[in-house]
């Protein structure tokens, strides 16, 4: 291993000022460049930050995801255990709806592990009727979004609704209905790819994966049409490094993709700063809902890139994350799930209730 020193180089800002940050030797030439060589070389020196994570990645990977709380802070003996922050949103559900009062429900839902178990095969992560029933109940009486890793048409395979939103790899492929004209393309409703430049390179990277990975048992690489993702779930532990660093030396090869993780799956990315966050809040101002406050959003998602959802949730003080899993984990959800049977049972919960609200109304 050559032993780089880092020199000075020159970063020239958006602002259009100019800053010194640090860099190997070999990229000294820097100070040469053009503004466009070194924003290039500065997205790949974010790369290869990404990269010395790889370790802990792995060893994030073995505590879950998102990240699992340590059990002793968790224990009897713990004055703050971490179901009280984060409450069973089955037991919270009047205060849900209360909260709701003179407000549209707009309802968000992940799909691997919210709406249907993690299993081995991704090709096999079928929900069950009862849950495409309660899907499809909730999206009569609530405009309804399914927002996910997957590609998009893979993940309408699985669901089989129409009339609901469907964002895929990640929020980067909305398709849906549209009440705002601003998104309305001809009576197609909205339309929204933000990564779609990145698909060539994606399609490249995928078989680059392919091919790199296909020596490890078990390895799976997933076209998810505007991302990629790694699966390790059937991959020995002994292998995870070794994995870890091949989708890292061929991520090397393109700088404006990026790493992130998810339950026992790498996924790679274009850079662009657009996640389920900011998908949730197109979607709410597709619905017209833009700095409204007549609306509550409710997310239900069991992994780390729902974070970003979650997230956009507390920072604008308005509607509920709802996290799917048994064990305590670190979140900005507000309440709580166990698994996906209790998402159904919450679903429907929230049909029963829309449905007598609807009755008494109609009554009055
Ligand atoms: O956003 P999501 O809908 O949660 O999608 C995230 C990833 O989900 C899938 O992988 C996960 O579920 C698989 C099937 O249960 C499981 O085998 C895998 O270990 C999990 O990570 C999907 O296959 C990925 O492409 C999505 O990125």
């Amino acid at each position: 291993m050559t032993n780089q020193q880092n020199v000075v180089v020159v970063d020239v800002m958006k602002s259009g000022g100019v800053r010194n940050i640090l860099a190997p030797s070999s990229m000294a030439v820097a100070k040469s460049l053009s503004p466009q060589d070194i924003k290039m070389l500065l997205m790949r020196l974010e790369t290869e930050k990404g990269g010395t994570k790889i370790n802990a990645w792995v060893d994030s990977m073995r505590a879950s995801s998102p990240t699992r709380i340590r059990s002793s802070a968790t224990d009897d003996k713990n004055e703050n255990p971490w179901i009280d922050h984060h409450p069973s949103a089955l037991n919270m559900f009047e205060k849900i709806v209360a909260a709701s009062k003179g407000k549209q429900i707009v309802m968000f839902l992940d799909y691997d592990g919210t709406l249907s178990p993690i299993v081995e095969d991704p090709d096999q992560a079928f929900m069950t009727r009862e849950m495409r029933a309660a899907v499809r109940d909730v999206a009569r009486y609530f405009p309804t979004a399914i927002v996910t890793g997957r590609c998009r048409d893979k993940v309408y395979s699985f669901v089989k609704l129409a009339g609901l939103y469907y964002a895929g790899s990640h929020g980067m492929d909305i398709k849906g209905p549209s009440k705002s004209r601003k998104y309305k393309k001809g009576n197609q409703g909205v339309l929204f790819q933000p990564a779609s430049e990145f698909l060539p390179m994606i399609d490249e990277v995928y078989k680059a994966l392919v091919e790199k990975t296909k020596s490890i048992p078990g390895a799976k690489v997933e076209n998810n049409k505007f991302c990629v993702s790694v699966h390790f779930r059937c991959v020995d532990e002994k292998s995870w490094a070794v994995l870890a660093e091949q989708v890292r030396s061929v991520l090397n090869e393109y700088p404006k993709l990026k790493l992130t993780q998810g339950r026992k799956v790498l996924e790679i990315r274009p850079t662009i700063k657009w996640d389920k966050g900011r998908a949730l809040e197109f979607l709410l101002e597709a619905l017209g809902y833009a700095n409204s406050n007549d609306v509550l959003p409710v997310y239900i998602g069991d992994d780390r890139t729902d974070e970003d959802a979650f997230k956009v949730l507390r920072d604008r003080g308005q509607g509920f994350g709802i996290l799917v899993s048994k064990v305590p984990k670190e979140t900005n959800a507000s309440y709580s799930l166990q698994e996906p049977s209790e998402v159904k049972e919450f679903l429907r919960r929230l049909v029963d209730w829309k449905k007598l609200s609807l009755g008494r109304s109609s009554t009055i």
